[in-house]
């Protein structure tokens, strides 16, 4: 993931999806003055991209039709029975499993689903692997995770092995987990932010103006240009801070411990650590904790705080840390910039806007705008 070749094909993909879907559908939208639920594009736009990411196949689910597409709905089956698998006693959820009723039903049938869209994907990005003459890694825009898992075989094209395939399956899951809907909720809570605070999205309108090659017109800035934007990328991190999309995190011990606060930890204890009560704590934030403040991420010389991981939590501490935070924050910024400056998004009144309990942070009913165009 770190690959600077996997870099420049994230870029590209996510530069493309904007252009190809994202824009296309705000103009539908904005034309016909109908409300759009910001909640399900973001969520549509990071699900096409993560498919392209990995398999190189994009499933066009950000387009003006927004096609009804069931193993996405299946992944949001899924994610609601691991929620309740978090919060409720193994033996209920094991007991619920056995009769096969309630959210464990939901979760076999969903899974089904989900696991066939993932080796239907594996096969079709294969096929086009075999149907290439050129060596896999040979372009960047062909630096997928299923051809860098390839390459790592060291060029093996074993493409019937049933081993690899579950292992790649695997691989894609985690990918489509971690990255569809951290990054559509963190975008959803950003926008919910900056639509209700006028004067945030004054201060990046004027930073654009000021920082980047801008001509009055509709247009998407290059991924190079977005890294002087400092005040979004702080307004990012606030919205990260109080809104993390993976709420909390839970770890068992393997054997009895003691915390540096003292605690004595016995073997095979859970512990849940909320990442959402942290960002919210005077002892860690200060007293004004729960104000939406950008400012507390800027140094005196303009530049982005670094703020410690540990007490910074949205993308976890320590060795199991997101491997997706850089590429996350590009994304965000491609997407965050091509929206603020080029149309303007109305909340629709009497929405309402609350979470949603579920192992990442969503917003429970979507969040519902009107948007206009900017320009003419
Ligand atoms: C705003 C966006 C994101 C946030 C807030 C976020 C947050 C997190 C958190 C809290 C974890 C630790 C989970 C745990 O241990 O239970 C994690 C792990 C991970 N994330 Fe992200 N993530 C984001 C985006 C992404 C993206 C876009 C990708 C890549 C597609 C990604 C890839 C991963 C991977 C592979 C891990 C597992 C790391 C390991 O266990 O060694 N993340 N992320």
């Amino acid at each position: 993931m770190h690959d600077k070749r996997f870099e420049l094909f994230l870029k590209k993909c996510t530069r493309q999806k904007v252009e190809k879907g994202l824009i296309p559908v705000l103009e539908h939208v904005s034309k016909l003055g109908i409300q759009v639920d910001l909640q399900e594009l973001f969520q549509r736009f990071t699900f096409d991209v993560v498919g392209l990411l990995v398999f190189g196949v994009d499933s066009n689910r950000l387009s003006v039709e927004l096609p009804l597409i069931p193993h996405e709905k299946a992944f949001d089956d899924m994610e609601e029975a691991v929620f309740i698998r978090c919060l409720m006693p193994k033996s209920y959820w094991k007991l619920l499993k056995w009769l096969q009723i309630g959210e464990e039903k939901k979760l076999k049938e969903a899974w089904e689903i989900f696991d066939r869209f993932l080796y239907q994907s594996i096969s079709a990005a294969r096929e086009k692997l075999i149907s290439r003459s050129k060596s896999p890694l040979e372009e960047e825009e062909e630096f997928t995770v299923l051809n860098a898992f390839l390459a790592d075989q060291g060029g093996q094209t074993d493409y019937t092995c049933e081993n690899s395939n579950k292992i790649l399956r695997d691989h894609a899951f985690s990918l489509v987990a971690a990255g569809r809907d951290t990054l559509s909720a963190c975008l959803t809570w950003f926008f919910w932010f900056v639509a209700t605070n006028p004067s945030i999205e004054t201060k990046i309108l004027e930073e654009i103006k000021e920082k980047l090659q801008e001509n009055g017109k509709l247009r998407i800035f290059s991924t190079e240009e977005l890294n002087s934007l400092v005040y979004l990328h702080a307004t990012l991190c606030e919205t990260l801070r109080l809104y993390p999309p993976v709420p909390f995190n839970h770890k068992t011990a393997l054997e009895a411990d003691v915390l540096p606060s003292g605690h004595q930890i016995p073997q095979n204890t859970k512990m849940l650590i909320s990442f959402y009560s942290m960002g919210r704590m005077h002892e860690i934030w200060g007293q004004d904790c729960l104000e939406f403040k950008p400012e507390r991420w800027i140094t005196k010389q303009g530049r982005i705080m670094h703020v410690p991981s540990y007490k910074f939590s949205a993308f976890n501490a320590g060795p199991r840390s997101c491997l997706g935070k850089e590429m996350s924050f590009i994304q965000m910024k491609i997407i965050a910039v091509a929206l603020i400056w080029n149309y303007r998004l109305q909340l629709v009144e009497g929405h309402p806007v609350t979470p949603k309990n579920s192992v990442t942070l969503h917003m429970k009913y979507g969040l519902k705008v009107k948007v206009t165009r900017r320009f003419g």
